[in-house]
């Protein structure tokens, strides 16, 4: 066996085993539905033998009494009900078993998501994920309702029916038995295929369905670049990809339940002959023989739903194997198991970068030996070409992603002993194109915490200059923005979040300045802005425009993760280097390679 495969057999048997502890505690339900299940079968099964019984006893020896007639035919009828009544209940009851634990699995997936570091989402595509939180979740509610459905019920009805069939005539049974070699020999051989085009439509469906996330979220770029057409041509190559599979799926599927459906009809020609013969020849009863054809047609169904299962079996595994490796997939970012306790009246925001080495892949550095001490309520200005290393050094003080070396200390403290928790509280971020939620302003302003009050957060949205703006919106604070914000500008965006700093009030805010031409009033009403919210905080500022930072107390000049240059606007100009190439360009007065303005 290669190695592959035992890989896959020990993740497939740890799955089962996670899936078996979200299970447990509802034992009693399932014991209840193998219960349930038992009594349905046997009040389906017993019905052929009550018409044996009705034939052999009564009619073909001519007792014609009416009366066990009567008894028989209502027996059969409460049979029925009996029947109905419990597969109606281990249906509902396996459906509220598997839907519950399927929920409780997708909500701590989802909440264990959000625990990972973002080095797991540079690795991982949004698209695969949502996958993963709603077909593979939706696959593990098959395995419960499906599956072990089958197993349980088809299993259970397999062995009454052989008991009834020995019971009924033991020579007919064996014959009746001729065919299982031939059916394990159909069931083994589309075994392997019917998996692989399962998986092949799985994957198929995956990268469609990730295709397609990935591109509704760059949607903008899409239509910018006129790529539309590109992007529907490399969309139909998956469709089609997905149709395919999907055919040969079925056609497989199809072919093996004829192939079973030919068998059962093949054993009832067999049978009908073989106990005909024997009713001629008078060894067997006419009842007899009507009860056996019953069950023999019976006998294949149980056995071709196992043997389909099979195949939602195997895509459980892949689809569980899937989620769990998710599970087990723990933070590279961890909070540490005794934190430093932070008491935030006191929170000074003094920073230090101390001798920081890091790199997003082990070997490629890009940020090296980087030494920087922030005072307590200092405005830092950072600029720098793209890809200079401005957006890692804040992400290493949002401890986003850990240094390979040296430390970054808040107060003093290494920001890998502060829980995460409370580091976000100290630290506030304004990011290029903030985040916005589909909700409220209202709601976008207090983060959806109902215990800060609306009157804070309209004073916040004054003192940021956002009040005006808002005010002229239809709704005013409760116009809803769409989904991440479409309809306001990156500024307005930016100056939404400046209300957020204002009111959650961390000690150290960081700006990354918007990149985004932004009109000269919105430019004006950030600037302003930015000089309210940065009063009594340490504030850094990723800034695309000199403008922004020009009055700042000290201006970092980053080049290939290294700072270059240091000091006041006028302190660097007197330097004659980098900082007044980028400040002439602003001007229009030099031609440098770099964006500045
Ligand atoms: N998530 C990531 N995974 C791998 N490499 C990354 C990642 N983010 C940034 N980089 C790389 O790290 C280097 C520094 O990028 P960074 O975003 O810090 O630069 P920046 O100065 O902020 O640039 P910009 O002004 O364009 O935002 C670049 O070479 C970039 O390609």
């Amino acid at each position: 066996m290669s190695n592959r495969t035992k890989e896959e057999k020990r993740a497939a048997k740890s799955a089962f085993r996670g899936l078996y502890a979200y299970a447990k505690p509802h034992r009693l339900t399932f014991a209840i539905i193998v219960v349930c299940t038992l009594l349905g079968i046997a009040a389906d099964l017993f019905q052929p033998y009550l018409v044996k019984i009705a034939i052999d006893d009564n009619l073909m020896i001519g007792k014609n009494d009416y009366r066990s007639l009567i008894i028989i035919c209502l027996i059969y009828v409460g049979l029925s009900i009996g029947s109905l009544f419990f597969s109606y209940l281990q249906n509902n009851l396996l459906q509220f078993a598997g839907q519950s634990i399927v929920a409780k699995i997708r909500k701590d997936l989802f909440s264990h998501i959000f625990r990972l570091s973002m080095s797991f989402y540079d690795r991982t595509p949004s698209g695969s994920l949502i996958t993963h939180v709603s077909s593979d979740t939706e696959t593990l509610n098959q395995f419960f309702t499906q599956v072990l459905l089958s197993l349980v019920r088809d299993g259970m009805t397999l062995v009454f029916i052989i008991v009834m069939m020995f019971h009924l005539d033991t020579q007919l049974t064996l014959y009746s038995m001729i065919v299982i070699p031939i059916i394990a020999f159909i069931a083994i051989s589309f075994r392997t295929y019917m998996r692989k085009t399962y998986q092949n439509s799985r994957t198929q469906l995956s990268q469609l369905v990730a295709f397609a996330a990935e591109n509704l979220s760059g949607m903008h770029l899409i239509q910018a670049f006129h790529q539309e057409k590109e992007q529907i041509n490399r969309f139909e190559g998956r469709n089609q990809g997905y149709f395919s599979a999907n055919l040969r799926e079925v056609r497989t599927n199809v072919l093996f339940n004829r192939s079973f459906d030919i068998l059962g009809n093949l054993s009832v020609a067999f049978i009908t002959w073989l106990g005909g013969m024997a009713v001629f020849h008078k060894s067997i009863e006419f009842g007899v023989l009507y009860a056996f054809i019953t069950y023999i047609r019976q006998f294949f169904q149980p056995i071709n739903n196992i043997t389909q299962q099979w195949n939602t079996l195997q895509s459980t595994t892949v689809s569980m194997g899937r989620i769990w490796n998710i599970f087990s997939t723990q933070p590279e970012v961890a909070d540490k198991a005794n934190p430093q306790p932070v008491d935030f009246a006191n929170v000074r925001g003094e920073i230090h970068f101390n001798h920081v080495g890091f790199g997003y892949q082990k070997d490629i550095p890009v940020i090296h030996d980087l030494e920087l001490r922030i005072q307590p309520g200092e405005m830092i200005g950072i600029v720098g070409t793209t890809g200079a290393g401005k957006s890692s050094l804040i992400s290493l003080l949002c401890r986003f992603y850990d240094v390979q070396r040296g430390s970054v200390h808040i107060d003093g403290t290494d920001v890998r002993d502060i829980r995460q928790a409370d580091l976000h509280r100290m630290v506030g971020l304004v990011q290029q194109e903030p985040y916005m939620y589909a909700g409220s302003i209202l709601d976008n302003v207090r983060l959806f915490d109902e215990t800060i009050s609306k009157e804070r957060v309209y004073e916040a949205c004054r003192l940021v200059g956002a009040d005006a703006l808002i005010s002229k919106m239809k709704e005013g604070y409760e116009t809803r923005i769409s989904e991440r914000g479409s309809g306001l500008s990156a500024g307005e965006r930016q100056l939404i979040s400046f209300a957020r700093i204002i009111v959650f009030q961390p000690k150290v805010l960081i700006l990354d300045e918007a990149t985004a031409n932004l009109d000269s009033q919105t430019e004006q009403l950030i600037q302003s802005a930015l000089q309210i919210v940065a009063e009594g905080r340490t504030t850094l500022v990723i800034a695309h425009r000199i403008s922004t930072i020009i009055h700042a107390d000290r201006i970092i000049v980053m080049q290939h993760g290294r700072i270059i240059e240091e000091g006041n606007h006028e302190q660097l100009l007197e330097l004659h280097g980098y900082y007044e190439q980028l400040f002439l360009h602003a001007q229009g007065k030099s031609n440098p390679a770099h964006t500045y303005s």
